[in-house]
């Protein structure tokens, strides 16, 4: 399948690398110095653009692949505020978008262990709090994956999104915890992620189960596909 990478940093090197060893092949790099320059017509013969940019830049780049009418896997964080106007803009172009929070496979089935903790904790007397841990170059805070985390709990719980705390360490790839504390007792639940290989792998796993879908999506409807 043929990739266009909208964002060559860490993850789109990263994403570059395993998808060219598994036959991929990518065809187009976007970055910051050459962001201005793609045009719609750019992504021609391209089979899905993948988004691991900024904040400030992922929904210019989904329309980019819109506009193009190819689907788009997007990573980036610190945009899904505009999700639900993004999603109409989808609906309407007849496209396609997969997005996360966080790719890899493990956090998700960690939302899901989360969200039934939280429903079955829900009656009794417990504070919530949440804390992530990330790289120092990260922008934004707290991470996708946190906030995810949070609604997913508040879900759970019928209640409100626990607080969230942000920590930031030389070389960290992600890791966050939830606790559940009260004066009897704690539960807490961590995912570590060793490298940002389970992002990079999600990504690319959602951006071959794209093809040939219309609609959004994100990992729990690729997870809970045949
Ligand atoms: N959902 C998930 O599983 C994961 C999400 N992320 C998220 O992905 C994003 C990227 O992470 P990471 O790769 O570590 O970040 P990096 O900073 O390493 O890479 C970002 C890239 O985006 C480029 N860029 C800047 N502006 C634009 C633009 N307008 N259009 C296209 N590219 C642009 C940068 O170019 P230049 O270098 O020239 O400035 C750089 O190549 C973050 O939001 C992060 O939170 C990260 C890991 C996993
Ligand atoms: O910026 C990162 O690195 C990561 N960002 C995502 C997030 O904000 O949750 C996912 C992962 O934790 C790594």
């Amino acid at each position: 399948m043929k990739i266009a990478l909208l964002g060559y940093g860490k993850m789109g090197r990263y994403i570059e690398r395993l998808a060219t060893e598994g036959g991929d092949e990518v065809v187009l790099r976007v970055d910051e110095h050459n962001r201005a320059d793609i045009r719609s017509a750019d992504l021609e013969g391209v089979d899905v653009a993948i988004d691991f940019s900024r904040p400030d830049a992922a929904v210019a780049n989904i329309e980019l692949a819109l506009a193009a009418g190819v689907p788009v896997v997007v990573g980036t964080t610190g945009w899904l505020d505009q999700l639900p106007t993004v999603r109409k803009q989808v609906e309407e172009a007849g496209g396609a978008l997969f997005w996360a929070s966080n790719f890899s496979v493990g956090v998700n089935v960690f939302f899901a262990a989360a969200r039934r903790l939280a429903e079955l904790i829900s009656k009794e007397n417990y504070r919530v709090s949440i804390e992530e841990t990330h790289h120092t170059e990260k922008i934004d805070a707290p991470s996708g994956t946190a906030i995810t985390l949070a609604e997913t709990v508040a879900a759970g719980l019928r209640g409100d999104r626990p607080d969230i705390i942000s920590y930031r360490e030389k070389d960290v790839p992600g890791t966050h915890l939830l606790r559940f504390s009260s004066d009897i007792d704690e539960i807490e639940m961590t995912h570590t992620a060793h490298s940002r290989e389970g992002f990079a792998r999600g990504a690319i796993q959602a951006a071959h189960w794209i093809a040939g879908r219309r609609g959004v999506f994100t990992m729990a409807d690729l997870l809970e596909s045949d």
